[in-house]
């Protein structure tokens, strides 16, 4: 079994047992960078996979040379995966993003060669809320500052420029899955809140929509950032946009580092414009915890900092692993999709006394007719067939009778339009 979850039931294809057609599962190799969870590591013994795992990211050139006999690779965000690593991972069925953000991997490098990329989207969102409220109410009493003070053995008991935060104005960019759970904490602890999003929203409680980030800086006291990292969001949050926020206000950034422009906003706290940040999350961070560590934000007053920890509780960590390690178990034992962020989703129950083919191809017309030619001339029985496509590619699953399912695989393998093909139990 692979283990305890309410997620069994949903996962019992994880458990089917494999006879020799599908790559016999103590050959599976898995390797898990970054920390991830025990919850992982387990799921993964449990199901007979071969395991190593190391502690941070990999410097680009050891992870080209370790990826090469790599069946399953599991990252958090600091691990980059770009296309050129991909081009070094011959086995590579699919990677498994511990965490919310998948901008650390190159996607569509990934889809064009056939490994689905999976990830957690909402296993902390929680846990970053309640970092983002803790927050708020630390700038708003300069917590920070006199705790450190009082490390150093300096007494400083002050009210000025310390207030509640009740009835202040929390605005928040990005009102997704973190965004407007933070939304709903905040007015619990009786704040107005305000939110900016591309996307039109359904507002939780009384929060409210507002027109443009413009009128979200110009009306707010606190502002929180929960925007994934894009084109449109980098340096979101720059010199000019610190000059529309209400002055005396704070920022919150615990979404990706390349949002904020970090030289622009110690400026403008150092001129007593903004009253204080938390930051959490930094256009270039260290790749393991020993690793060094520098900002422009170091030594401003009232500025939080901590090193990307928005998702790491207990609670989290475990709930991510068990989310993502299933998932990665699930597609290499049954060829099922669902969740991936970069491929076409399929999800269909394994049927009993056939084998299943994947066949991942160039999305071009004809593949499908030189498919079922293979299989006409073949004279084979399908059990079931599914095609899903995105703009890219295509991925086929069959379940065929055994007696020739092989040589189909084979013939498969061979159509120009194939990108990868696989055949199971
Ligand atoms: N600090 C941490 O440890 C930590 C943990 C989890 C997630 N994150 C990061 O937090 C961010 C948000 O995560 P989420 O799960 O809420 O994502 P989400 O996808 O649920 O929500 C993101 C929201 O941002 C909106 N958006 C996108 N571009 C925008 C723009 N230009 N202007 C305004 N709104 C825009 C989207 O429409 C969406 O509603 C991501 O960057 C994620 O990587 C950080
Ligand atoms: O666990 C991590 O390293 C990343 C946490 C967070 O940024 C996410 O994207 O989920």
């Amino acid at each position: 079994m692979v283990g305890p979850s309410g997620r069994q039931a949903a996962d019992a294809n994880c458990t089917v047992k494999l006879p020799a057609t599908s790559l016999p599962k103590d050959n599976v190799k898995v390797l898990l960078l970054e920390n991830i969870n025990q919850t992982a590591i387990e799921i993964f013994k449990a199901e007979g996979f071969q395991l190593e795992t190391a502690s941070g990211a990999l410097a680009p050139e050891e992870l080209e040379e370790r990826i090469k006999d790599v069946h399953v690779l599991g990252i958090r965000s600091k691990m980059q995966l770009p296309g050129s690593a991909l081009q070094h991972a011959s086995k590579l069925l699919a990677v498994g993003c511990f965490c919310i953000g998948t901008n650390q991997v190159d996607l569509e490098a990934a889809n064009a060669v056939g490994i689905p990329v999976f990830n957690a989207p909402f296993s902390n969102t929680r846990s970053v809320a309640e970092l983002v409220i803790c927050e708020v109410i630390a700038l708003a009493r300069q917590l920070g500052d006199r705790s450190s003070e009082l490390h150093r053995g300096t007494w400083k008991k002050v009210s000025k420029g310390c207030y509640e935060v009740r009835g202040k104005t929390l605005g928040i960019v990005g009102y997704g899955h973190i965004g407007s759970q933070v939304g709903v904490l905040a007015e619990m602890l009786g704040m107005k809140v305000k939110f900016f999003d591309i996307a039109s929203k359904m507002p939780m409680g009384n929060n409210a929509p507002v027109e443009s980030l413009k009128e979200l800086l110009s009306g707010s006291d606190f502002v929180t950032l929960h925007v994934p990292a894009s084109e449109a969001t980098t340096n979101m949050i720059s010199r000019w946009e610190l000059m529309h926020m209400r002055k005396g206000s704070y920022l919150i950034n615990a979404s990706r580092g390349q949002v904020v422009d970090l030289a622009s906003l110690a400026e403008s706290i150092k001129s007593g414009r903004i009253a204080g940040a938390a930051v959490d999350v930094y256009p270039t961070e260290p790749e393991k915890n020993s690793d060094g560590f520098q900002t422009e934000l170091q030594g401003v007053p009232n500025v939080i900092l901590t090193p990307h920890i928005g998702g790491s509780t207990e609670e989290a960590q475990a709930a991510i692993g068990r989310e993502v390690a299933y998932a990665l178990v699930k597609y290499v034992n049954t060829g099922s999709t669902a969740g991936a962020v970069n491929f076409p989703q399929m999800d269909f129950p394994t049927l009993p006394g056939s084998h299943r083919i994947l066949n991942v191809h160039q999305n071009v017309p004809g593949v499908l007719k030189n498919v079922n030619n293979i299989i006409a001339d073949l004279n084979v029985n399908i059990k079931a067939q599914v095609n899903v496509t995105d703009s890219n590619i295509g991925y086929l699953v069959m379940d065929l009778e055994k007696d020739l399912s092989h040589e189909v695989e084979a013939a498969l393998r061979d159509l120009p339009t194939s990108i990868k093909t696989r055949i199971l139990y």
